[in-house]
């Protein structure tokens, strides 16, 4: 069918449902390949797309929104002048009182059908998307061209330049609330196994490690009464913590960039960072990764932990120096971790973190 908008999505296999919903309304190209897909690759198979669909873990770098944009130099000159020397005329000013209407689309259905001018490549309409019957889809001297869309199966935005972004038209569609429970839940099952050491206790059966029973072996630490701190209570934190309750923790910390109605409605206190990490048994991260956020996990901050504290991370790899997480572990500077992110992901088989018996994933 014409017009339809064209899009390529950047992995085999995104769920069929969700694929099905592109397909009922799109024409579809998928790269077929279990990597994701190289940057060489993509700049290649964007050229004629409307959106691109990617994962989380493909970075969406400023070469790749340059090329998908719609942005441009200009050297300053008035506008009539302009339109009078110009052979190709791009608008790109912001939309403000003095801007609005900047495109009188009859006028530009006119002078393309009278070929008054010779083409018009649009990114952008209004409105949008046009309607099928809107009369510049027919037209062959009109072309909308460039990614419009790049939408990402992940909450987190941190593989995306934002930056870049902001200087484009270009919307971005990612999936918040989709993964909540599920990360919740995985957490919850994270910081129990980690605490309770289900995954150590388990090796030391098919290791034969376990001769008997004695009364510490595998003795593990308990949420009743413990102190559990969350760095970000966004909304997967929220849902922990909801979680956590029931268990009957004494109390319930949050650090961040401000206090939250929900994290009162909660109960939970709102501290700094370093105060959250001195009083928590468990610090659960589950901050987004941003400029503010990469690397905060440093030697000092584990320092800074209590040695018996456990140290859960659901949210991406990068906000921990992994080196120092790696010392804090094999020096007991903390007890022990559970990591549902690291990096690189995976981890080589080699790398310490998947040798240490206090760090589980
Ligand atoms: O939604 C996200 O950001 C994820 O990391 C899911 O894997």
């Amino acid at each position: 069918m014409a017009n339809r908008p064209k899009v390529l999505v950047c992995r085999p296999d995104f769920p069929e449902g969700g694929i099905k919903l592109l397909r009922d309304r799109c024409d579809v190209e998928i790269y077929n390949s279990e990597n994701e897909i190289p940057d060489e690759v993509l700049l290649k198979k964007m050229v004629g797309k409307d959106a691109l669909f990617v994962s989380g873990r493909k970075r969406i770098t400023k070469e790749v929104i340059e090329s998908a944009g719609d942005q441009l130099g200009a050297e300053y000159i008035d506008l009539d002048n302009l339109l009078r020397q110009s052979d190709f005329v791009i608008v790109a000013c912001p939309l403000t009182p003095e801007t609005e209407a900047i495109v009188d689309h009859e006028a530009l259905v006119h002078a393309l059908k009278n070929k008054i001018i010779a083409a018009a490549g649009l990114d952008v309409m209004d409105p949008e998307p046009l309607p099928i019957d809107h009369p510049l889809i027919g037209l062959d001297n009109c072309a909308k061209n460039g990614v419009k869309v790049i939408a990402t199966m992940s909450v987190g935005l941190d593989h995306i330049d934002l930056g870049e972004i902001k200087r484009t038209s270009i919307k971005i569609g990612y999936t918040p609330d989709v993964l909540t429970e599920a990360t919740a839940e995985l957490t919850v099952a994270l910081l129990l196994a980690t605490s309770r050491r289900v995954v150590e206790g388990h090796k030391t059966i098919v290791s034969g490690e376990w001769k008997m029973w004695t009364p510490t072996f595998m003795c593990g630490r308990g949420l009743y009464k413990s102190i559990v701190g969350f760095v970000g209570l966004g909304r997967i934190g929220q849902s922990i913590a909801k979680k956590l309750i029931p268990f009957g923790p004494s109390k319930i910390l949050y650090s961040g960039p401000r206090r939250k109605l929900e994290g009162d409605q909660l109960g939970a206190e709102f501290v700094d960072f370093d105060s959250l990490l001195r009083q928590s048994d468990f610090v659960i991260v589950m901050c987004p990764l941003t400029s503010e956020t990469e690397g905060i996990f440093t030697a000092k901050k584990f320092a800074l932990m209590k040695r018996s504290a456990i140290f859960i991370n659901s949210a991406r790899g990068a906000i921990v120096d992994q080196e120092s997480l790696v010392h804090a572990l094999k020096n007991k500077i903390i007890a022990a971790a559970g990591l549902d992110v690291m990096t690189p992901e995976p981890l080589p088989k080699d790398h310490p973190l998947v040798s240490l018996d206090n760090c589980g994933g």
